[in-house]
């Protein structure tokens, strides 16, 4: 189950992020790389993890015409990860032309295509700020529209909350990767994510690999949260 665990890295400096990859030592091998701290490091953070040997996602959740993201994911595509995503608000145009770019940029440096992702409905998003946003009928309706509008586009899977995971494993199938941030283990402090789910709950419900950022890093003991969450993973 260990390699079904993608720890976030939400720190802003290469210090900070060496700290934790090094208190986790070899009991985490994914790590997700975000808007933070790859802008924080210049990208520097990728070949660093890379060269350490784990492996990253690429959480830059691109969202832009057609052109622009597809130029990106051809640059991005060079950089050795294994994941790399976009919002699926940016159409079935957009995803497709993502695809192409990526499996074009592969094809080109020889290397393993990436796993390309579309992140549905922000797991931060509840049913108070969905209606602030005025989208209608339910989020969980909407996820699995987005899901089957991106497996459409060539997508390899989704980013979606675990509330969502049982409906997108029945519309997509079983090979459809669902990747899931807003995990709470029992007992963990509030914070903005809404549509959430303990690890147990979130592997039961179909998910392929589970984010965790937070619980882990804002841990007394990263590594005996590690533990705990691949073992309840595991159950
Ligand atoms: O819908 C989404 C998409 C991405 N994320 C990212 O996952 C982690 C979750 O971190 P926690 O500390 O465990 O809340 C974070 O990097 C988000 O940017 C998400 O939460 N929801």
């Amino acid at each position: 189950m260990e390699e079904h665990l993608i720890v976030a890295l939400d720190a802003s400096s290469m210090s900070a992020m060496e700290k934790i990859v090094l208190a986790l030592g070899d009991s985490v091998s994914y790590y997700k790389v975000g808007m933070e701290l790859f802008y924080a490091t210049g990208g520097q953070a990728v070949p660093c993890l890379l060269q350490a040997g784990k492996k990253v996602f690429l959480d830059l959740k691109l969202h832009d015409i057609p052109n622009t993201v597809g130029q990106s994911m051809a640059v991005l595509t060079g950089l050795g990860v294994s994941m790399l995503n976009l919002h699926a608000g940016g159409g079935l145009t957009m995803m497709r032309r993502a695809r192409e770019a990526v499996d074009k940029a592969s094809a080109g440096n020889g290397a393993k295509r990436p796993l390309l992702l579309a992140v549905t409905v922000l797991t931060s998003i509840g049913q108070e700020e969905w209606q602030n946003l005025h989208m209608p009928g339910e989020i969980g309706a909407q996820v699995v529209h987005l899901a089957q509008l991106a497996q459409k586009a060539g997508m390899d899977g989704v980013v979606a909350s675990p509330q969502e995971a049982a409906s997108i494993r029945a519309a997509c199938g079983r090979e459809f990767l669902i990747v899931t941030p807003g995990i709470r283990p029992a007992g963990s402090a509030e914070s903005d994510q809404q549509r959430i789910a303990t690890p147990r709950g979130a592997i039961r419900a179909g998910a392929s690999y589970l984010v965790v950022g937070r619980p882990i890093t804002g841990a007394k003991n990263p590594t005996a949260m590690v533990q705990k969450i691949i073992g309840e993973m595991g159950d």
